[in-house]
């Protein structure tokens, strides 16, 4: 059975294969600005439905005979109620961060999984708390001058050059990159896919 990783993430990726699945990758190219929601968790639950949906139709209508299972995922930090997703520039970065330091974010990852050819789907959303050190301005500027949180949900990393900032996290560590392992093997589990038929085979790079 293959994976399909409805994403440009190359976070997800890294994760997958870090994880011993090579997915086979296809960008969505949904519109993330085109869908809201009332909540941050529903918002980002529907923009994983949107991204797994636009990819499962197009591997259907090529090759509606193949045994696949696409994945589609989205990432947003819950702070003061807001969603917030990727900086629009540096002046943003730092506005965030001066928000966030010294405080805690949930971030969601929205997860929707079909199964192929007959489209049977899941999803579901991981959370995670992470709690954010009391950086000073200096130190958030030159963070922001490392260009890192212009290309992140949340200006933010757990696992790069945002590590220092992070005192700690409550839940999914994986789900903060952006893709919980844990909660994707449910998932699949529930679409009758073993996560073991998914792995490379043993002795692949
Ligand atoms: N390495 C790393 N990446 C993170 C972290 N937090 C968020 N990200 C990345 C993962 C995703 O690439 C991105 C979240 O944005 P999206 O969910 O919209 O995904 P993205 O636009 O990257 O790709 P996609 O829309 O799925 O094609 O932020 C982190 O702690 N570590």
């Amino acid at each position: 059975m293959r994976l399909v990783l409805a994403s440009a993430s190359p976070a997800r990726l890294a994760t997958l294969r870090g994880a011993g699945v090579t997915p086979a990758v296809e960008v969505s190219g949904v519109d993330e600005d085109a869908l809201h929601a009332e909540t941050v968790p529903a918002l980002v639950s529907a923009l994983a439905r949107a991204k797994a949906e636009a990819v499962a139709r197009r591997r259907l209508s090529a090759d509606g005979a193949v045994e696949e299972v696409v994945i589609g995922c989205d990432s947003l930090l819950e702070l003061d109620g807001q969603g917030l997703g990727k900086p629009v520039d540096a002046v943003e970065a730092v506005r965030r961060w001066r928000a966030m330091r010294g405080r805690s974010g949930v971030l969601h990852t929205g997860h929707h999984v079909i199964r192929l050819p007959g489209g049977a789907t899941r999803t579901a959303i991981a959370s995670t708390t992470v709690h954010f050190a009391d950086l000073d301005d200096a130190e958030i500027e030159a963070y922001v001058a490392t260009g890192e949180p212009l290309l992140v949900a949340g200006a933010f990393t757990v696992d790069g050059l945002g590590g220092p900032y992070v005192t700690g996290i409550e839940g999914d560590h994986h789900n903060v990159v952006g893709i919980s392992l844990p909660l994707l093997r449910a998932l699949l589990a529930d679409l009758g896919v073993s996560w073991t038929t998914l792995r490379d085979p043993a002795g692949s790079d």
